[in-house]
């Protein structure tokens, strides 16, 4: 049976098809090219200091449909950055996120800090695609790949200068994240398959994620008490969207979380 994740992959690669007649392998190759180097996320997120928020913007989503209409992408993302978050994840898939690359253009004329590139990389055009627009992280999700296709997309990304973020579910997903290199390893609380969230997946996970590697948290992050609790089973980031968008002042929402992050982290959550 197919699942949501297959269904949207198939979505995806209609969309794509008709992106690549607009504007062919050759074009976007160029573009890519000509973009300004991207930043160095991984160091980023790695640095030492607070909990890292990577913020999202996020319209809608298959499992909980409209979340906010965000008339003005880059003024949100200005906002994020305005609370302190290390990075802007801006969602590009159209069809069930309502999200598309104008956005990531908007963004990245805003803000300085590094963006992800959110969508279901399945081909080597959309990572040019990506780096032309302006990302310098981009989402590879373990679940949506074989082997070869990972390596290959995981490759490509350091080709370009860009961050794979590697986001598994399961400890088999892990393990192929781990194996690969990957130095930024997201767990994802919500099962891209059925659509479920398992926020304790995450501490389930963590031990096996060697300590050199960025630990990201993902999906379901209700507010700072989230945050302590990732914190505590030894995230050093968390991917946030639908509190952030539909919270109101996201500004100060980045900013409250970051501090439930360090209280946390002291052991006085
Ligand atoms: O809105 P939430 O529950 O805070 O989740 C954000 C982010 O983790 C989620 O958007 C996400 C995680 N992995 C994905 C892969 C594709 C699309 C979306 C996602």
């Amino acid at each position: 049976m197919a699942t949501v994740l297959d269904d949207i992959i198939s979505g995806v690669r209609e969309d794509l098809k008709t992106r690549m007649r607009a504007i062919g392998p050759v074009q976007i190759i160029e573009q890519a090219a000509a973009a300004p180097a991207a930043l160095d996320a991984a160091a980023m997120l790695a640095a030492p200091g607070p909990v890292k928020i990577i913020s999202e913007v996020k319209r809608k989503s298959p499992s909980k449909g409209e979340l906010a209409t965000i008339p003005d992408p880059a003024e949100l993302a200005g906002s994020y950055e305005a609370g302190g978050a290390t990075a802007i994840s801006v969602l590009t898939e159209q069809r069930r996120f309502g999200g598309s690359l104008d956005d990531l253009d908007a963004v990245r004329e805003r803000v300085r800090i590094p963006l992800l590139r959110k969508d279901f990389m399945v081909s080597e055009y959309q990572m040019f695609e990506a780096r032309a627009h302006g990302a310098d992280i981009i989402l590879l999700i373990v679940a949506a790949l074989d082997d070869r296709q990972l390596h290959d997309l995981f490759q490509q990304s350091a080709d370009l200068g860009m961050t794979a973020l590697v986001e598994v579910h399961d400890e088999h997903e892990t393990e192929r994240a781990v194996e690969l290199g990957a130095r930024v390893i997201g767990v994802n609380a919500r099962n891209l398959k059925t659509l479920e969230v398992h926020r304790e997946m995450f501490g389930k996970l963590a031990h096996l994620i060697p300590d050199d590697c960025v630990k990201v948290a993902e999906s379901g992050i209700r507010g700072p008490e989230d945050i302590a609790y990732y914190v505590s089973q030894g995230a050093d980031a968390a991917l946030v969207g639908e509190a952030l968008v539909t919270g109101g002042e996201p500004s100060q929402a980045v900013r409250t979380m970051i501090e439930a992050g360090a209280r946390a982290r002291q052991g006085v959550a």
